[in-house]
């Protein structure tokens, strides 16, 4: 059985995450979205939060579940027989460091890391650009799923509350 797991921080998720998450899934048997927690990086959202949005914005895709994880992310791949890692690349900016840690990941455990070029659509998009644009007023709607979006006018209001 293929088990892929599709690590990020996700604070909070995109269209552009989850466009690459439902192509991953036809390609596996089973998908796990891992949140890796950084303990010394505060987020917008919390953990459980970041959860949340994924199981709601993930909840039409049957072979995908997701969870979160502290530490080597290979020794999550590990306890969890994942066959791969597999990670969205959004353009040249991402792949120098993809790269240096698709070889790191693959000297320390043997596991190889896959990735799949985001849609075009989205490769502009990453997590802190669109909180950042919203934080100043600017229309992200169409970025993010809509319960994300929601949740994000929300915290920016009792930010600034
Ligand atoms: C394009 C892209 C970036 N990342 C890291 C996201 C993050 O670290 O928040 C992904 C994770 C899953 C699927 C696609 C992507």
């Amino acid at each position: 059985m293929s088990k892929a797991v599709c690590p990020g921080s996700f604070d909070p998720v995109t269209n552009g995450h989850l466009d690459v998450i439902a192509r991953v899934a036809v390609q596996f048997d089973e998908v796990v979205v891992t949140v890796v927690v950084n303990p010394n990086k505060q987020g917008m959202f919390t953990i459980d939060e970041r959860l949340e949005m994924l199981r709601e914005a993930t909840a039409d895709l049957p072979n995908v579940r997701v969870d979160s994880w502290q530490g080597l992310l290979v020794d999550y791949a590990t306890a969890h027989g994942a066959t791969a890692i597999v990670k969205g690349l959004r353009g040249a900016n991402d792949f120098d460091y993809e790269l240096q840690m698709a070889q790191m990941n693959h000297k320390l455990t043997g596991v190889d890391t896959l990735f799949v070029a985001t849609n075009p659509r989205y490769s502009y998009l990453s997590s802190s650009l669109v909180k950042e644009v919203a934080t100043y007023g600017g229309e992200v709607a169409d970025m993010l799923p809509e319960q994300v979006h929601a949740r994000l006018l929300e915290r920016i209001a009792e930010r600034k509350a």
